[in-house]
């Protein structure tokens, strides 16, 4: 698979895929990417910590667990231990929720082969840290090249292979800079491109993997007003300005600003606002409606990465003095016990601010109590 270009710079080469693949964790995006990479023709194993989800995905070609009515390729080859499936890989990717990547990443370095190269594709801020999975990965995993797969990509869409696109993102070394086709997001690029699914490359991870942490925060929030009922002006808002808080997170972290408009950022929130399909935006929904938090998604375990990702998210951005109110909201409602209808009438009433804010206009306008007040009655 040829790749054209990396950073504006026609490659010499092929990118060369990477022939085997561990993929660790058989959740729904596990089992998708597992299958992507078995399609586009690596040698896969797929490692589950269920022994008979195992054992299924290996009789059935099917994962009873998750994404269950999806044909999986022959080729693709479960095992219930992880040595077994990290065993002379070239690379892996670690796909569990984000708060399980530190211990799952432990656990992988003592059966990594020396020096592949590590995809994260949770989306997410580690609690106790404010880290972003590459760091907390990076921690666990030394002497490990640790990047990121993220984009718009509903898990169940993607196995059933409908056109597709994500971006791989692994920090460029001088020597990736010289030769961009051995550098591991080309290889992870190529190794999961098929008919269907377009990977494209980045040397930014840090803006790829902001993205894919807040937008599933802005999700929820435009959950909650959908469910409370409202409608298209209040959703483009959020996204909207959900875009300027990834963009200035990123930023304060290290990351590019333009990073936020590409797949992993605009193009994820876009995805993910726009469906009940996706767990944060539903999550939001039921909360909207006024369901408790013990009865949504009927009381199944359902990972939902943005609600403990309200709180690490905000109080990163916190800690980097970076106002992101949206996500602020949403912790407010989530974590400190605000109510809906309150929490989104302040956020709605705050002081006028400038777009885009790098002008740092701020006017003093608050709100009338009147106002506030109406906008919390309807949404109550
Ligand atoms: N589902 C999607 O459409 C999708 C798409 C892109 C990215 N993601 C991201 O991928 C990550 C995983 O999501 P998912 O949808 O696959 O979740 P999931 O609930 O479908 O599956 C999670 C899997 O992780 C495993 N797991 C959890 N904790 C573990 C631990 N401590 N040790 C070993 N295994 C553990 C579970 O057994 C399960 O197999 C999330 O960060 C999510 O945001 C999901
Ligand atoms: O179902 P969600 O909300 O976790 O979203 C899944 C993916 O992250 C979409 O890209």
């Amino acid at each position: 698979m040829k790749i054209q270009s990396v950073n504006g710079e026609p490659l010499p080469h092929d990118a060369k895929p990477f022939a085997r693949m561990a993929v660790i964790g058989a959740g729904s995006w596990g089992t998708a990417l597992a299958a992507t990479a078995a399609r586009s023709g690596a040698q896969v194993r797929l490692w589950g910590r269920s022994g008979d989800v195992v054992d299924a995905i290996n009789r059935d070609h099917r994962n009873p667990a998750y994404i269950s009515d999806v044909d999986l390729p022959e080729s693709l080859l479960a095992v219930r231990e992880m040595r077994d499936a990290l065993r002379d890989a070239d690379a892996a990717m670690i796909v569990v929720p984000s708060q399980s990547v530190r211990l799952v990443s432990r656990q992988v370095a003592a059966h990594a082969p020396a020096g592949i190269p590590i995809a994260l594709c949770a989306k997410g801020i580690e609690g106790e840290t404010g880290l972003l999975m590459t760091q907390v990965a990076e921690e666990e995993l030394p002497g490990h090249p640790v990047g990121v797969v993220s984009g718009p990509t509903f898990a169940r869409e993607t196995a059933l292979n409908h056109p597709t696109a994500a971006v791989a993102a692994f920090p460029f070394a001088y020597r990736d800079r010289l030769h961009p086709e051995d550098s591991a997001a080309a290889r992870f690029a190529v190794t999961l491109t098929t008919e269907s699914f377009r990977a494209y490359v980045s040397d930014d991870p840090i803006g790829v993997e902001v993205g894919g942490a807040v937008k599933n925060v802005i999700a929820i929030a435009c959950g909650m007003m959908t469910g409370a009922g409202f409608a298209e002006n209040t959703r483009a808002a959020l996204i909207t300005r959900g875009v300027d808080e990834m963009k200035a997170l990123a930023e304060a972290l290290g990351g590019r600003r333009e990073t936020v408009t590409g797949l992993s950022g605009v193009g994820d929130l876009t995805l993910t606002c726009s469906s009940p399909t996706s767990r944060n935006m539903s999550l939001g929904q039921q909360l909207g409606q006024g369901t408790p938090r013990s009865d949504c998604f009927d009381g199944a375990p359902v990972v939902v990465e943005g609600e403990k990702n309200a709180k690490s998210v905000t109080d990163l951005a916190r800690r980097l003095n970076v106002p992101i109110p949206i996500c602020d909201t949403v912790r407010a409602i989530l974590h400190d016990g605000t109510p809906i209808g309150d929490a989104f009438a302040a956020l709605w009433a705050r002081p006028i601010e400038s777009e885009p804010r790098a002008m740092a206009l701020s006017l003093t306008h608050p709100a009338d109590d009147t106002a506030v007040q109406t906008l919390a009655e309807r949404m109550s």
